[in-house]
């Protein structure tokens, strides 16, 4: 009979891992939730909790960041180990990529270091299966102690088996019993003696850490556990650490390595132990090794750089040409009806027909046509090349080239990511090492154009102005970004580390896993940008039906209308811009329609230049804006964004002028030439200014250091014995000031 739901046991289980093993694919998998997964290493950063109900238990679970040791260096290191040794999970399912055998087993024994209970799950096993390998779980089991599955996650396969394991450790079927690690005989005689003294002399105050990995990690001379571990109050502690620092410098002579090097070699000679028992080789796969070629090519010093040129490029064209003919056919169908709705809805100048046709009809077709047909293909492009793992290769093809502009390599992912969307791409700069890192990555990967800016540089520039002015626009973007880049590297001094990412062996993509990923981020803009789109459409029509949004055009016009030539109308759709960018030029186009007039004649070529720069470089959507703020602060967030503001204006502004004087020189020129020169003019005037502000902020660097080495020297010769006064005279008065009384 079963139990009802009141009577269900809850079992808390962590996934912990390497990174890109799998685990947020069985995470999601289990709870149905929708974690980030793609082919790159590092993308879960915080811990993901969720809920699964399998044969009366509940499991509560949780999706931690992968981690390579429980040595404490990166925050999601730090995370990883803090919930699972303080929150301690009932059970912990290690996901191990079976591809990777040898490596990922580092971590299993460390983990194994804490005896806590634990499943493996050998993940990726089709893949394993596909280069001609097998993996006998028995031998891993029987080696470890602990109960092992194969599971190939993706296909939901073995995935339930993890927990029906636990089920029968709960339940003492299969009582958890796994093996203790039992190092090399040098290495294992001195972590037990250091255990013994651990013990006998109760020098550990957490117990929860068990006493092997205890003494591992003294041994080790982890700072963090040591603070963590140690109670400071016991007397006998001088004495071990004593002991302990011998026992270290002994070693460290003996072997002539430095003692984690000495300890992880350990751990590895385990690890290859258990790897070479248990798997076994089939066949070798010859599509294995075309694969490889593959590989190679794609990270080749000139291949590579041309197959990212296409794969980049190819995208844009591909989603531009899709994008065009959906959004004409929803525009044809849209003029088509438009005759007969005037004639059910009592004429083209009846307010029933202004709302329902212009507004709602008007709003929602925008949406399905203007902008769906740019943002999904754009998002499904960009899952693609996440999870067939393309991004850890664009980064380190591009390491180089980002660090020239004054940022680190991996910052090239949240950059592609950035392409789909800013919000997934801010989240992704936690991939940084460092604060500086990443704040500079926010900066930059906000500033990439994302498939709703996107939307309005190929609905707008390249459908009128052609791709030759799309890809001055891009031109003019990558030279501002470029020198934010270089000028923030003044700021901040360059990160000179190398980039360190692992490249995964390319995958078929996985469609399913795309698919959901795709609807996943495109479902926002289904839910939330549509019908805002319909909303704001209706009241736009009442708004110029009412003549209400004058007085903020009239408030913005100082800036739109005399700075940037723009017509006065347009202010208000920049403000709308703050909600999503894609309403700039849709609710425009509804604008223009509602006049009676087409695009092209409501603004010229240069006003749908500055327009799209303006919205290029202008402030990132809300829903960005928040995201910057959670991962960054508030502060930081609203420097961004003023930041913003005065680059886009600053930037617009300039090439508007620059094309005027052109223009006034030279008006017989065709449109072509005037912008190619106007750009041309405008990257040395950007080249100028950025040289400028390099030379001044050095300069302010200098004087700054060389005040304080003059204040130094003062301070040091010239202070008064007594009121500690700086004074000329106090070497003269024999260190005392002349007003000195005393
Ligand atoms: N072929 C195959 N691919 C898999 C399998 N499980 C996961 N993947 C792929 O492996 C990649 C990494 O999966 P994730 O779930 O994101 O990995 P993770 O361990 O959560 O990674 P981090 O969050 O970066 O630590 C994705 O591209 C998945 O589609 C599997 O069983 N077979
Ligand atoms: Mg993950």
């Amino acid at each position: 009979m079963s139990k009802s739901r009141s009577e269900d046991k809850v079992i808390h289980i962590a996934l912990a891992g390497n990174p890109n093993v799998g685990k947020s694919v069985i995470f999601n998998q289990l709870t149905g939730m929708s974690q980030i997964v793609g082919n790159w290493p590092g993308k879960t950063v915080k811990k993901a909790e969720g809920k699964c109900k399998f044969k009366n238990y509940i499991f509560k679970i949780v999706d931690l960041p992968g981690i390579y040791s429980l040595s404490t260096y990166s925050i999601e290191e730090i995370i990883s180990r803090e919930y699972i040794v303080e929150e301690k999970p009932d059970y912990i399912i290690n996901v191990i990529d079976c591809n990777q055998l040898e490596r990922n087993l580092f971590f299993t024994t460390q983990l194994q270091m804490l005896n806590r209970p634990m499943i493996l799950a050998l993940n990726q096993y089709d893949l394993l299966l596909q280069r001609g390998f097998d993996i006998d779980e028995s031998k891993i089991e029987e080696m470890l102690g602990i109960k092992a599955q194969k599971v190939v996650a993706v296909h939901n396969r073995g995935v339930h088996e993890l927990l029906e394991k636990i089920i029968e450790i709960e339940e003492d079927k299969h009582p958890y019993n796994s093996n203790s690690i039992i190092f090399g005989k040098e290495i294992e005689n001195e972590l037990q003696r250091l255990s013994t003294e651990l013990k006998f002399n109760e020098i550990i105050k957490d117990e929860r850490y068990s006493l092997q990995f205890s003494a591992f990690k003294i041994l080790e001379n982890d700072d963090h556990i040591k603070k963590h571990l140690i109670d400071n109050n016991n007397d006998q502690l001088d004495h071990f650490l004593y002991i302990v620092e011998e026992k270290r410098k002994n070693l460290e002579i003996f072997h002539g390595e430095t003692i984690s090097t000495i300890l992880n070699s350990e751990i590895y000679n385990i690890a290859h132990k258990i790897y070479e028992e248990s798997i076994v080789l089939k066949k070798v796969d010859r599509s294995f090794k075309v694969r490889n070629f593959f590989d190679h090519l794609t990270i080749h010093s000139i291949f590579g750089y041309l197959i990212l040129a296409v794969v980049l490029l190819g995208t844009y064209l591909l989603i531009f040409q899709f994008g065009n003919f959906v959004s004409g056919l929803m525009d044809n169908v849209f003029l088509k009806f438009t005759p007969n709705a005037e004639q059910i809805l009592g004429g083209a100048e009846n307010w029933i027909f202004k709302l329902i046709w212009n507004g709602f009809v008007g709003g929602l077709l925008a949406g399905i046509g203007g902008v769906l047909p740019f943002v999904i293909p754009f998002y499904f492009f960009i899952e693609i090349l996440q999870d067939i793992g393309y991004l850890p290769r664009a980064a380190y093809l591009m390491d180089r080239f980002m660090h020239r502009i004054g940022v680190h390599g991996k910052t090239i992912i949240p950059v592609l990511l950035g392409f789909g969307c800013s919000v997934p791409a801010v989240s992704a700069c936690a991939i940084m090492e460092t604060e500086n890192q990443r704040k500079s990555s926010i900066v930059i990967s906000t500033m990439i154009p994302c498939s709703a800016i996107t939307t309005i540089v190929l609905g707008l520039v390249a459908k009128y102005l052609g791709l030759g002015i799309t890809a001055i626009l891009y031109l003019i973007l990558l030279a501002v970004i470029i020198s934010i880049g270089k000028i923030l590297t003044l700021f901040s001094d360059v990160d000179e580390s190398e980039l360190i990412i692992e490249l995964h062996d390319f995958r078929v993509p996985n469609f399913k896993v795309i698919m959901k990923q795709t609807w996943f981020r495109s479902k926002e803009f289904v839910f939330i940008a549509l019908p805002l789109m319909v909303i704001l459409g209706v009241l736009m029509q009442i708004f110029v039906e009412f003549n209400l949004l004058e007085w903020m055009n009239v408030l913005l016009s100082p800036v739109t209308v005399r700075f940037l030539g723009l017509p006065i109308g347009i202010g208000v759709y920049l403000i709308y811009g703050i909600l999503r960018k894609e309403l700039n030029l849709i609710l425009l186009q509804l604008f223009v329609a509602s006049l009676g007039l087409s695009m092209v004649d409501y603004l010229s070529p240069i006003q749908m230049i500055i327009f799209t720069l303006m919205t290029l470089l202008y402030i990132p959507c809300l829903a960005t804006f928040i995201t910057i703020r959670k991962e960054a602060g508030r502060k930081f967030a609203s420097h961004v964004l003023l930041f913003r503001i005065s680059i886009a204006v600053i930037i617009s502004g300039s090439v508007y002028w620059i094309f005027q004087l052109v223009s006034s020189l030279n008006p017989s020129w065709m449109f072509g030439y005037q912008i190619a020169t106007t750009v041309l003019i405008f990257f040395i005037f950007l080249y100028f200014v950025v040289f400028l502000i390099g030379k001044l902020i050095k300069h302010r660097r200098k004087g700054k250091k060389r005040r304080y080495h003059r204040f130094k020297e003062f301070s040091e010769i010239n202070r008064c014995e007594n009121c500690s006064k700086f004074n000329k005279c106090a070497i003269e008065k024999n260190n005392k000031c002349e007003d000195y009384e005393g």
